[in-house]
């Protein structure tokens, strides 16, 4: 059987079977963590399209943000992306809120979310915890886990095949890569100890990544139907 046949299965059964059983009018929010280009919003695009998760880039919305004419804190957003460091957590945890209550207030069943790239250090997580904690149900963590250099020379390749980011470049990654290592291990380690990561090797070919994020999801979901 065929990658996409074992896809289509799972995802047609995961829609219909598994993710009805932890509906609630709380989101219901899964974060995904890794090292810039470790290959998240890869993988979260993918599992939108055939698993029905709403999928919020915490560095999306930033960029969204920045880019608007009349923003007040778009110079702030934009020296946090090209210095590699993070944005506080008012301006992040607001962003996400806002668009967590907006496709809600559309659909109320559209209330899974990928929240990828978030939390990323101490300030994002007391944060998240402050503002979010009893409005939401943090369900795991995707950690996708993957090599420095791999995660730099797909940032640098995609910078030039024209990303457009201003921080896919060598000075910048070498900033993200640090503050990663500093400021975003502690996070995982921390949801570790409470055993809520689902580590995945994402140093595979995007295929491989996502059938072993299939098997991670499916297992994860099992639990809510025996
Ligand atoms: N498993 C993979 N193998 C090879 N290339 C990949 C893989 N996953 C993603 N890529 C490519 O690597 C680049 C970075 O991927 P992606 O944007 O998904 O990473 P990310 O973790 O979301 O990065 P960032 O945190 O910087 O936004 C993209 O050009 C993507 O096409
Ligand atoms: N929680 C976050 C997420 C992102 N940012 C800023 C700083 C990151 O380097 C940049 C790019 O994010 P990515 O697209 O790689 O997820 O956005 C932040 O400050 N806080």
């Amino acid at each position: 059987m065929c990658l996409r046949s074992i896809f289509q299965i799972a995802s047609r059964r995961f829609r219909t079977t598994l993710v009805n059983p932890v509906m609630s009018s709380k989101p219901n929010v899964v974060f995904v963590l890794g090292g810039p280009g470790a290959g998240k919003g890869t993988q979260c695009e993918r599992i939108v399209k055939d698993f029905g998760y709403i999928h919020l880039s915490a560095g999306e919305l930033l960029r969204a943000e920045r880019n608007k004419p009349n923003s007040e804190v778009g110079a702030l957003i934009e020296k946090h992306i090209t210095e590699g460091t993070i944005v506080p957590v008012k301006i992040t945890c607001g962003l996400l809120a806002q668009a967590m209550v907006e496709t809600m207030a559309v659909d109320a069943n559209k209330n899974n979310f990928l929240v990828d790239g978030f939390p990323r250090n101490k300030d994002n997580l007391d944060g998240w915890n402050s503002e979010m904690g009893d409005k939401s149900n943090v369900r795991f963590v995707l950690f996708f886990d993957c090599d420095e250099q791999v995660c730099m020379n797909r940032c640098l390749a995609r910078g030039q095949a024209g990303s457009g980011r201003s921080d896919d470049n060598v000075d910048s990654l070498k900033k993200r890569i640090q503050t990663y290592h500093d400021s975003t291990m502690p996070i995982i380690d921390y949801y570790n100890q409470q055993k809520l990561v689902r580590q995945i090797n994402a140093g595979r070919p995007v295929d491989e990544v996502c059938l072993v994020l299939i098997i991670v999801l499916y297992t994860y979901y099992c639990h809510f139907t025996v």
